[in-house]
């Protein structure tokens, strides 16, 4: 029986057009003047010594990595340090109004329709756990983070990993069968199946595919598996 929800974001919860047509085009934006500005706090420089490792830029050389951050939003890579800067820079737009969190109607609905039934909820996404409470936190539907009991980033492992599914089940102590991993990529969904993890994969547009796997167009549908599991 699923007593624990575990959802993606984008292409999930959320539209890829807002995270790719307005929160990468945000921190692609105000990242430079971001980082000159606080790349002496401790919270920006530990990413930056990041960044540099990562990329053998060298760390004395901000306008460097300044340079390598905006080629690794471009070509939409997961690595952690940018993940982390990304979410600093939303911050400063959700708290001053120029962003608001999109989520689809239905998983609004669903969302607090399960958490009220008493499954528990949790989030894993490529973007860090503070960038995932501000589009839960800020979004136009209101506040969801009440909805949910915990937060994963790729601290924890890569999606497309079978360890990092492991490394969660572990840390929420619960039966991998107890559990329910939705998202829009096939590659996450193999790798949490490996770990014995049910899945849903949400084709939100589009045509369908031909797979045996469960497909949902959308919450409703995942909770209509809900029912007969
Ligand atoms: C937390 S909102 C920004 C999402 C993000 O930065 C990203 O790369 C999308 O990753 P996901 O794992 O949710 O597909
Ligand atoms: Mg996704």
């Amino acid at each position: 029986m699923i007593r624990v929800i575990l959802t993606d974001i984008e292409g999930t919860t959320s539209s890829i057009s807002f995270v790719h047509d307005v929160l990468f085009p945000y921190a692609a934006e105000h990242l430079p003047a971001f980082v000159r500005e606080q790349q002496e706090t401790p919270e920006v420089s530990e990413q930056l010594d990041l960044v540099a490792e990562e990329s053998g830029t060298d760390r004395g050389d901000v306008e460097a990595l300044i340079k390598t951050l905006q080629a690794w939003i471009r070509e939409d890579r997961k690595a952690t340090p940018l993940k982390a800067l990304q979410g600093m820079v939303w911050e400063q737009g959700y708290q001053q109004g120029e962003l608001k969190g999109h989520i689809y109607e239905d998983a609004a609905q669903y969302l607090q329709y399960w958490h009220d039934r008493g499954l528990r909820l949790y989030v894993y996404s490529s973007g860090s756990v503070k960038a995932q409470k501000l589009i839960f936190g800020f979004t136009t539907e209101g506040d969801f983070t009440p909805f949910f009991s915990g937060y994963f980033d790729t601290r924890i492992g890569g999606k497309k990993e079978p360890e990092a599914y492991r490394n969660i089940l572990s840390e929420l102590g619960v039966d991998a069968g107890t559990l329910l991993f939705l998202s829009d990529v096939e590659a996450e969904l193999e790798a949490a199946e490996a770990a014995g993890i049910k899945t849903a994969w949400l084709i939100r547009d589009g045509e369908l595919p031909e797979t045996e796997r469960f497909v949902a167009r959308n919450f409703a549908e995942v909770d209509a598996l809900l029912q007969k599991r």
